[in-house]
């Protein structure tokens, strides 16, 4: 019996992308399954952002081949919540009329913030705003979401909480996901995969095993200590 293997979301064969005579991005491969969590990490300057904007299709290519699905979201550091739109209907924006404002509530209410509906982006936290933002990205029910340092501005006890948020919402939609991080302990402790990018190319790919989730645990202690050796990190 033969099984049938599922085509990846993400395929990217040797993406190239130049900047004047920069390569940026050099001949990348490249593959995120549905429902699969990908962190990517590498140093400033690599290339990460670019990738990313690649993907969502902000960036042209400058050689290779690209498939992506039909519908990505990005969610960037900052939340980019209109100041003059209620946050439901920030949530809402491009949501067929009809139903949007009761798919913009269960939305809030799904990242915990079903109250603040009819709230001022300006009278939110930034905790709160970031969660505005995944609403917005998830209610379009993407099936490749693209996540750009998302909760690198959070202090750390709010950074917690979202990650197990972003989990819970990841296991119920299941989109591809991209996840772009300075922080080595979230790439572990979100991702299937964690991938390490040098010089515009992926450089390793690293599963991640459900030990190693839990931080404190040998198998989080070596992995981190393998992602922080290829980053060049040496921990004092
Ligand atoms: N629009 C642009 N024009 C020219 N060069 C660019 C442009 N965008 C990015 N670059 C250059 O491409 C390289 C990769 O940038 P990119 O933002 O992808 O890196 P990154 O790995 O995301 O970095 P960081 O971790 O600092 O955000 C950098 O050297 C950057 O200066």
């Amino acid at each position: 019996m033969t099984t049938a293997v599922e085509a990846p979301a993400v395929r990217a064969r040797s993406v190239t992308r130049r900047y004047g005579d920069r390569t940026v991005l050099h001949e990348l491969d490249l593959e995120i399954r549905r429902g699969e969590f990908v962190a990517l990490i590498g140093k400033s300057g690599c290339g990460k952002t670019t990738l990313l904007r690649t993907l969502a299709g902000l960036d042209a290519l400058d050689g290779g081949d690209l498939t992506v699905p039909p519908s990505s979201t990005v969610v960037f550091q900052e939340h980019r919540l209109l100041p003059w739109w209620k946050v439901w209907r920030n949530v809402a924006i491009n949501l067929p009329r009809g139903t949007a404002r009761a798919r913009a509530r269960s939305a809030l209410e799904e990242v915990g913030l079903g109250d603040h509906a009819e709230a001022w982006p300006v009278t939110l936290s930034g905790g709160e705003a970031q969660r505005v933002a995944l609403a917005r990205a998830l209610v379009r029910e993407p099936e490749l979401l693209l996540l750009d340092e998302p909760f690198a501005a959070l202090d750390a006890l709010t950074r917690i909480r979202m990650h197990g948020l972003v989990r819970n919402l990841i296991a119920r939609h299941r989109p591809a996901v991209l996840l772009v991080t300075h922080d080595v302990d979230e790439a572990i402790l979100l991702a299937d995969r964690v991938l390490t990018m040098r010089e515009g190319r992926i450089a390793a790919d690293h599963r991640v095993s459900a030990a190693a989730r839990t931080r404190g645990d040998a198998a989080f202690v070596t992995l981190r200590a393998e992602l922080l050796a290829e980053l060049g990190v040496v921990e004092q």
